[in-house]
């Protein structure tokens, strides 16, 4: 069976807060029912309508791979749509569903209800148990979002919701349905307002394990998270051949021509039939014309003569070889001989479209336009090329601590590097930026940037504030703005990060929050970051890899990954090697300035002996 969490309310009694991600425990709500349905069934899901990237975070940090499903109706239409997108999705014939606010849901929830759904050959079973009304009488409450029901129920389903039926139980009539008796009434208890979720949290019973902790992600799930939720903005312009230059191509590019146009010679030299060499004897042969390049030649030469022809020039039609001039036995103005072995039939012949041929892609679409493809376009003569449109990227400073350059640094105050940093690492990307300085740590000017951000760009990105500093409030007011969720990676520097979409003002923008130390909000941009930033302008992140043995011990714990800033170099005995540049400390910009790459270390990984193969990622495309 698959199970699904209905965690797609509006949470309408809690004050509009998405009630699954509020924090219970040590951990967020939903992710204490994924613990306990999760060894119940084969698949899990996770039904959402907003904050899904926080959803999904909460199953990655699970170690489930469980999607998150919106509804397919649309506006909130409660449970029932819920209930219907899961039954359109799930892959098995049965499915189970918890509401996203019941964290001591039965660990025998789905076995039981099983039982009864094949013995009583039932659509769907269903958990009830026994309460007492407000005149202490006892009653069957059922819970209606505590159910097992076959894949087969949609039909029924649908034409309830179609009626305008919205009701968890409204459709139960169209079925066969059967009840399960829980003694434990407790284990259903669903958490509907903040009070509700105060009481629990003084409830005698146990937390779920595994919340001890914040959760976190391995550093390639973050990637793969951020890799999946993006998609490459979609407006295209035409710019003048030499503005292409690092732009990403917006279209295939087709050769209207081929190129060269015309068969022609590699050398300078004597162009002949190969068939009139003789195979043992030296072969003299008559200069019938000359050809320079750029001009058609138009010549007709007779077998066993030649021309006398230069590199680029046309060959004339019937001729197939050529002879570099220093290669000629013997040389008058009007003869050339040619000693027997000297050259093979089709040497030095170039032939029509060769490079580029008519009619085929000459550059794929979503490639970074480079030097040598500048040139490519300009041999097909292409005046204009389609391109994506740069990315706008605002980004912003946090903390009350930062001073611009030309400010006063009082005691107890630093420069802002970071808004440098990527300044530096944006505009080498491509993207035009709009720098918004520094901001207070102040909940009133931290939403106004945001917002204006957001109305402004395709992607915000911020640093400071989203570890746990009591002056970090960037985290509420990014998640009052939209669907943000908060990570803790396993990883080095640059632990904390956030993710998501926020809107302001009808207009939509993706949001990466990066740590305030500066080296870990430069690690976070290269490798989550400039990802996610180039997936949106429609081409596909790429680092110059190569191996390198480590010069020195490095020290590392299995569990995470490190990047550690580097110095690659060619050792004596000619092999690449590399160090590491003094301090890793995160604040420790110069270490970073130093370096010419960085050290990175995967996740299983523990220390590396002096001598063994590391992966480096250079900082420079080119050694
Ligand atoms: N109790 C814990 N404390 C911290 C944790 C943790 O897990 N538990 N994580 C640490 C790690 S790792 C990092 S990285 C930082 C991230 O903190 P924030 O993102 O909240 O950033 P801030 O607190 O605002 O600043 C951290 C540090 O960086 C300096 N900074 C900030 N912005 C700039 C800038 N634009 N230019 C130069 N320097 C900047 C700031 O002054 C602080 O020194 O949290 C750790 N703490
Ligand atoms: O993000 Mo932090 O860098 O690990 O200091
Ligand atoms: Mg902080």
């Amino acid at each position: 069976m698959t199970g699904m969490i209905l965690a797609g309310g509006r949470g309408t009694r809690m004050g509009r807060v998405d009630k699954g991600l509020q924090p219970f425990r040590g951990g967020p709500l939903a992710a204490h029912v994924l613990q306990r349905l999760a060894p119940q069934v084969a698949q899990l899901a996770i039904n959402a309508n907003r904050n899904q990237a926080a959803y999904a975070s909460i199953a990655v940090a699970a170690n489930s791979d469980a999607p998150v499903w919106q509804d397919d109706l649309t506006g909130f239409e409660g449970p029932l749509a819920g209930l219907q997108t899961g039954l359109r999705r799930c892959e098995t014939d049965w499915l189970l569903t918890a509401p996203c606010d019941s964290p001591f849901l039965p660990d025998d929830l789905g076995v039981r209800l099983a039982e009864a759904l094949l013995r009583d050959d039932a659509d769907l079973a269903v958990a009830v148990t026994m309460d007492a009304d407000e005149s202490g009488d006892a009653y069957r409450r059922v819970h209606p979002v505590f159910a097992l029901m076959k894949k087969s129920v949609l039909p029924k389903l649908d034409a309830y919701l179609e009626t305008g039926g919205r009701r968890m139980d409204g459709w139960y009539g169209a079925i066969k349905v059967t009840q399960v008796l829980f003694q434990e009434a407790g284990a259903f208890r669903n958490i509907n307002t903040l009070a509700d979720l105060k009481d629990m949290e003084k409830l005698a019973e146990p937390a779920a394990s595994g919340f001890g902790r914040k959760a976190s992600l391995s550093a390639g799930e973050a990637q793969r998270i951020i890799r999946d939720a993006i998609t490459p903005v979609t407006a295209v312009e035409k710019v003048a051949l030499r503005q292409a230059l690092e732009r990403v191509l917006a279209t295939d590019v087709i050769s209207p021509i081929d190129v060269p146009a015309h068969d022609n010679s590699a050398m300078d030299g004597y162009a002949f039939r190969g068939a009139d060499l003789s195979a043992d004897a030296p072969t003299t042969l008559r200069v019938a014309a000359t050809v320079l390049a750029g001009r058609p030649s138009g010549v007709h030469i007779p077998t066993g003569e030649c021309a006398r022809i230069m590199t680029g020039g046309v060959m004339p039609d019937g001729l197939d070889t050529v002879l570099p001039q220093e290669l000629a036995a013997a040389i008058t103005p009007d003869s050339v001989t040619i000693a027997p072995g000297t050259i093979k039939t089709g040497a030095n012949r170039r032939f029509k479209g060769e490079d580029l041929a008519i009619g085929k892609p000459a550059l794929h679409q979503g490639k970074i336009v480079t030097p040598a493809d500048l040139g490519l376009l300009a041999s097909l003569g292409m005046a204009e090329v389609p391109v994506r449109r740069r990315l706008r990227v605002a980004f912003f400073s946090t903390g009350d601590e930062l001073r611009s350059i030309g400010e006063a640094l009082e005691p107890g105050c630093i420069y802002d590097s970071n808004r440098y940093t990527l300044y530096g690492m944006l505009t080498r990307l491509g993207c035009d930026v709009i720098d918004m300085g520094a901001v207070r740590d102040d909940r009133a000017a931290l939403e106004e940037a945001l917002r204006t951000a957001c109305t402004s760009a395709d992607a915000v990105i911020t640093s400071g504030g989203v570890s746990a500093g009591a002056a970090d409030y960037i985290k509420s007011i990014m998640t009052e703005l939209g669907d943000v969720g908060f990570w803790n990676l396993d990883m080095r520097p640059g632990r904390p990060m956030a993710f998501g979409r926020i809107a302001s003002e009808g207009r939509q923008s993706w949001l990466f929050g990066l740590p305030g130390n500066p080296v870990a909000a430069m690690v976070a941009f290269y490798f989550f970051v400039r990802p996610g930033l180039m997936k949106m302008m429609g081409t596909t992140a790429s680092h110059f890899t190569v191996r390198a043995r480590s010069a020195v011990t490095l020290r590392k714990k299995p569990g995470r990954t490190e990047y550690q800033r580097g110095i690659i170099y060619i050792a004596p005995n000619g092999e690449r090697e590399v160090r590491i540049t003094g301090s890793q400390g995160s604040g420790i910009l110069r270490s970073m300035s130093e370096a010419n790459c960085m050290v990175v270390l995967p996740h299983e990984q523990g220390d590396v002996a002096a001598g063994e193969l590391v992966e480096v990622v250079m900082f420079e495309g080119l050694i």
